[in-house]
């Protein structure tokens, strides 16, 4: 288990089924992220990538939002600029940026396995962030996703200039960060930030169902389809088939491709372990 500072009560985690739930727990303030709570998650995070009986996982969170951003009231807030010298504060915000908004973002695209996205509500800042890092999004019909940095004067960090352009395109990413405007799930979807939309009362339910789908499938297969995806979006095309073919080689090393084929030849359904 990686060590990380507890947080307790404000991230809930158990596994069941094979499916690590980590859950945002911090409603009274939108799930604002605490430091405790970034660090915590990462680990958890990290700890499903290790754990052989973890083969999915589920990001989601209690009450009317999902993740407002970083806790804005956080003690220990860096000064504001008219309290410090400039150098000071662009290598403590750089820095703050890179260890932590940076290494949550990481820790989601880098998880060894599928990371399901259940939005329950508002995602904001590095909140809506941490949710279009994952690999699937199902989001609440009232949820919605804000590129609240404008409205702070600051700028979008946590990837946001990395997502969303390879999500939305461009101008569309340009239009979300410079106005900052609420986007309601359906137009999420419309847009591809989000693979699909259910009733509040079904979330949970749509994110066992696929978590449970995902977590009985070949785990290594899907954890290198997602290294492959992911990898595909800032490489070449020579870059992303050669890649595929060492993936493709190491994946023949596992029993799941074996029984994967073996149960196609003797016509019966296959029963994949995840090794
Ligand atoms: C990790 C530690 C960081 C330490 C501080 C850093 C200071 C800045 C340093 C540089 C920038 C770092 C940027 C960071 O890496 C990435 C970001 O995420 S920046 C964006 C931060 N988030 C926001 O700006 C969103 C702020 N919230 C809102 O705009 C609105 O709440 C909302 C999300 C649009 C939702 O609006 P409503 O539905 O109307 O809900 P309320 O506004 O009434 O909120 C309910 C309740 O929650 C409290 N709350 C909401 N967001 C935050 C927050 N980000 N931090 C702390 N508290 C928050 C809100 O105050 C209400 O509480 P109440 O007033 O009722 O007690």
């Amino acid at each position: 288990m990686t060590e990380a500072p507890d947080a307790p009560d404000t991230i809930l985690h158990r596994t069941a089924g094979n499916v690590s739930w980590i859950t945002l727990n911090r409603p009274d303030a939108m799930n604002a992220l605490t430091w405790d709570q970034r660090e915590r998650v990462i680990a958890l995070l990290a700890d499903a990538s290790a754990d052989p009986d973890v083969r999915a996982v589920v990001l989601t969170a209690t009450g009317k939002g999902f993740c407002a951003g970083a806790d804005l009231r956080a003690a220990g807030a860096p000064a504001t600029p008219a309290q410090t010298a400039p150098e000071r504060i662009a290598g403590d915000v750089a820095r703050m940026i890179r260890l932590g908004a940076q290494r949550l973002i990481t820790a989601v695209l880098d998880c060894e396995k599928p990371v399901i996205a259940a939005v329950n509500g508002t995602a904001a800042g590095i909140g809506a962030h941490l949710a279009l890092a994952c690999d699937l999004v199902i989001a609440a019909e009232e949820a919605r996703f804000i590129e609240v940095f404008v409205r702070r004067g600051l700028v979008p960090d946590g990837g946001g200039a990395y997502l969303l352009p390879r999500l939305v395109g461009p101008q569309k990413a340009k239009e979300l960060i410079f106005f900052g405007d609420a986007v309601p799930a359906a137009e999420a979807e419309r847009l591809g930030l989000v693979n699909k939309v259910v009733p509040a009362g079904d979330l949970q339910a749509a994110a066992r169902e696929w978590a449970e789908r995902l977590a009985q499938g070949p785990t290594r297969a899907l954890a290198l389809a997602k290294q492959l995806v992911n990898a595909s979006l800032d490489g070449d095309r020579a870059a992303a088939l050669a890649a595929e073919a060492t993936a493709q080689e190491i994946n023949m090393g596992t029993a799941d491709a074996n029984e994967g084929v073996a149960s196609f030849v003797e016509r019966r359904p296959p029963k994949y372990t995840g090794r």
